[in-house]
């Protein structure tokens, strides 16, 4: 069957959608495109997985579990725009709007004291942290600044702020016991079945295991975590910066909320131990943030007290990085706010600088525990102490090649990463018996499990030579040799170069903070490089280097080629900004960018015409590109202020554009005459219908909702220009 899935989602990128989607639907439709959505939103998720508590007429279809069985399909062809990928506070807050529509889904349990919940637990734990990606993601990524946007944000860069050679911004990690140190790896020469027991006891039943796969084991101590979390918060005290805390406890959803609640509890140790009992009783948990406190203790006989005792609390501590000043939400209130991959290079952007209680700019210490890739930031950092701020007018570009595909490495490791309740020995062992890793844990120890499958590395080394090719940059493999899952790993890379032409290619393998040293020399000296790395790292060098040179990675392409002939193109890099709703909630102005949703169609349209041979759709895909440069040229990109052009207004001079372009072609007489009169229409109503979306914003508006917002009101909000839906439908 031939047709496009385009993913309809959350927050900023589903507004958007409700927008681009009827103008996408209108212009590919005499192509014989099908284009089809399936709902991905974290209510429809949550309400596919609870049948059995809804009536006939509320079920849904579990739409991602289908898109995952597409994924593996050569047909696929996903459009994915970003998802919520929803902490506990985000879950807890969608179970309960979906319960107000009617929706009788249970409560989250927090902690499962029988069958029943221990079921309705383990179905909402699928839903929480990033579930959607990994289950797409049946390829390996390519992300990369399409020439037009490298050339916009050359001409019209971002604001970077100045750096100082004596800022006092740095990373402080963990010197011994966190995962970096800890890890042990090793490479299956055989396929068999694992299991993980810990002290005997079983942690997790049998599952295969492929020849050639890399398994690891690895474990983070929770009291040297603690003990260095004590230690750096005197530290950031003593030389007056703020602390902040970079995690990614949506994608690392098991192992780093337990992290960022370690944290939470020595900083404001005082409080949780004076209200153990009470906590307890309310079912606060540190990992939730200290937000979770404010959230349980009210309407408590103790509110005031606790919140007094909270306060006490600061006035000994150092400040804290503030994720919203003037709500006085710091970075400890929840696990999901500061997310280190975006964070990190944000703070790099503004100056090394993050915000404080009173609104201004200050350097900070960025607690980022494990060593794995913490050095990357620091090395980046020193880097511009060095050199200063990066230039985006003239530095190079870093597009990554990126291991991902078939859940590699730590972002597919949740099923495997327990907190222990007790000291002891947690091992892997296989069908024969054989211990193929082990590690001992103390009481209240980390433990994880990864895997990385050998097909999906030969796939990537393959892809990275093939960019190295198309491009003519050198490819840099960000791998470790002194850690020992990237020991191994390198073993394979050096192996697997080996089945393809690499003459005349700079090839070459760095540590992470090598890597990062060699690419920033080359970036200011206007040289590109490909970042070739595992699937972490693939996180946070696509959003780190597309940050500094572009502003954001919302403005990157990214494709993910399926291991089985498939296409899924991600949209952007980027995540779902709730800030965006709430401006459009606040002024009726959505300053999201849909850009990253023009590239992702165009490849998306160009792959179609590949696989179903249709001329047609090449020239759209070709004629959308064009548009989408057009688009940056004359300035057409949503701007911040209400009152001036924001998505909607975007999208009508993208439908103009493209319109124009189709018209202007020569290839396709059909598609000249279709469109001559739709650019001409559009063309002659410009100005009518540009007032008609701008005129409207300034005063708030109302979509029903946040995570299930009524379609009618979301639809006239979004789509508010009368004579522009008519030229369209
Ligand atoms: N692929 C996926 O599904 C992803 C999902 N996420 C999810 O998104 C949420 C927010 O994550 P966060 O780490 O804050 O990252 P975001 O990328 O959403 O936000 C960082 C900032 O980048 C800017 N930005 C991002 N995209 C756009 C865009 N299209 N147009 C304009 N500006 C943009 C905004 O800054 P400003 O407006 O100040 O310029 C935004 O506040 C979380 O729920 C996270 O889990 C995150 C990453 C990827
Ligand atoms: O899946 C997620 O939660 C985030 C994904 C992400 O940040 C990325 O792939 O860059
Ligand atoms: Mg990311």
């Amino acid at each position: 069957m031939s047709k496009i899935i385009y993913t309809k989602t959350d927050e900023a990128p589903a507004l958007a959608t409700r927008s681009l989607l009827p103008i996408i639907k209108a212009f590919v439709k005499s192509s014989g495109i099908n284009i089809e959505t399936k709902d991905i939103s974290l209510a429809a998720r949550i309400l596919a997985v609870f049948p059995d508590f809804l009536t006939e007429d509320q079920k849904v279809s579990d739409d991602l579990a289908l898109l995952g069985e597409l994924a593996k399909q050569p047909e696929a062809n996903i459009v994915k725009l970003p998802n919520i990928s929803a902490s506990i506070p985000q879950l807890k807050g969608a179970i309960k709007e979906l319960q107000t529509l009617g929706f009788k889904i249970p409560d989250y349990p927090n902690e499962a004291t029988n069958a029943t919940e221990e079921d309705i637990k383990s179905r909402y734990d699928k839903i929480k942290g990033s579930a959607v990606n990994p289950v797409l993601r049946e390829g390996n990524s390519d992300r990369r600044a399409p020439k037009a946007v490298s050339h916009y944000a050359k001409k019209n860069p971002h604001k970077m702020g100045e750096w100082k050679k004596d800022s006092k911004t740095h990373v402080a990690s963990m010197e011994a016991n966190d995962f970096y140190g800890s890890e042990k790896s090793t490479t299956l020469a055989e396929a068999t079945e694992f299991k993980i027991t810990f002290n005997g006891k079983e942690l997790k039943g049998y599952a295969p295991l492929l020849a050639g796969e890399i398994i690891d084991a690895s474990t983070m101590s929770i009291s040297a975590l603690k003990a260095f979390a004590a230690k750096e918060i005197a530290d950031a005290k003593a030389n007056g910066v703020l602390l902040s805390l970079h995690m990614k406890a949506t994608m690392m959803k098991v192992s780093d909320p337990i992290i960022f609640g370690a944290i939470v509890e020595v900083f404001y140790k005082d409080v949780f131990e004076k209200y153990a009992e009470l906590f307890d009783e309310l079912g606060v948990s540190a990992t939730n943030g200290i937000g979770d406190v404010y959230a349980k203790i009210e309407g408590h006989a103790k509110e005031d007290e606790v919140k007094t005792a909270i306060n006490a609390v600061y006035e000994d501590a150092p400040a804290v990085a503030m994720v919203n000043s003037d709500k006085g939400i710091t970075n400890l209130h929840v696990p999901s706010d500061v997310i280190v991959d975006a964070s990190m290079p944000a703070m790099i952007r503004t100056s090394g600088q993050m915000w404080n209680a009173e609104g201004q700019q200050q350097d900070t210490k960025a607690l980022i525990p494990d060593r794995s890739y913490a050095g990357v930031f620091q090395a980046t950092i020193d880097f511009c102490k060095q050199h200063g701020a990066f230039n985006p007018v003239t530095m190079g570009t870093t597009p990554n090649v990126g291991l991902m595909a078939q859940k590699a490495e730590e972002y597919g490791s949740h099923d495997k990463t327990f907190q222990l309740s007790e000291a002891g020995t947690v091992e892997v062992v296989d069908t024969n018996g054989n211990i193929l890793l082990s590690q001992d844990v103390k009481e209240g120890d980390i433990f994880r499990m990864c895997q990385t499958k050998d097909a999906p590395i030969q796939n990537w080394v393959k892809l990275a030579v093939d960019r190295a090719r198309a491009t003519g940059w050198p490819a840099v493999f960000w791998l470790d040799e002194n850690r020992a899952h990237d020991a191994e790993l390198i073993k394979k890379v050096n192996i697997y170069l080996k089945d393809h032409d690499t003459k005349g290619l700079d090839l070459q393998i760095l540590s992470p903070i090598e890597a990062t040293i060699f690419t920033c020399e080359r970036i200011v000296k206007g040289e590109d490089t490909i970042s070739v790395s595992g699937n972490v790292l693939r996180d946070y060098l696509t959003d780190l280097f597309p940050i500094l040179e572009l502003g954001t990675s919302a403005k990157m392409l990214s494709i993910v080629p399926l291991m089985n002939g498939g296409g899924l193109f991600e949209t952007g890099a980027g995540g779902s900004a709730p800030k965006h709703v709430q401006q459009l909630l606040k002024e009726n102005h959505l300053r999201w960018d849909s850009l990253g949703e023009f590239l992702a169609l165009a490849v998306s349209l160009e792959h179609f015409s590949i696989v179903n041979n249709n001329e047609k759709a090449k020239i759209l895909g070709d004629a959308l590109d064009n548009a989408t440069g057009k688009l940056l040229d004359n300035k057409k990109s949503p701007s911040r202020k209400a009152g001036e052009l924001d998505n909607r207004g975007s999208h009508f001079y993208l439908a103009l554009y493209w319109a124009q372009e189709l018209a202007n072609q020569n290839e396709d007489q059909d598609l000249k005459t279709e469109f001559a009169s739709i650019a001409k229409a559009l063309a002659d109503n410009e100005a009518k219908i540009v007032s008609e979306l701008n005129d409207i914003q300034g005063s708030p508006t109302d979509i029903g909702g946040y995570y299930e917002p009524n379609e009618t009101l979301i639809n006239n909000v979004m789509r508010p220009s009368k004579t522009f839906n008519s030229i369209i439908g």
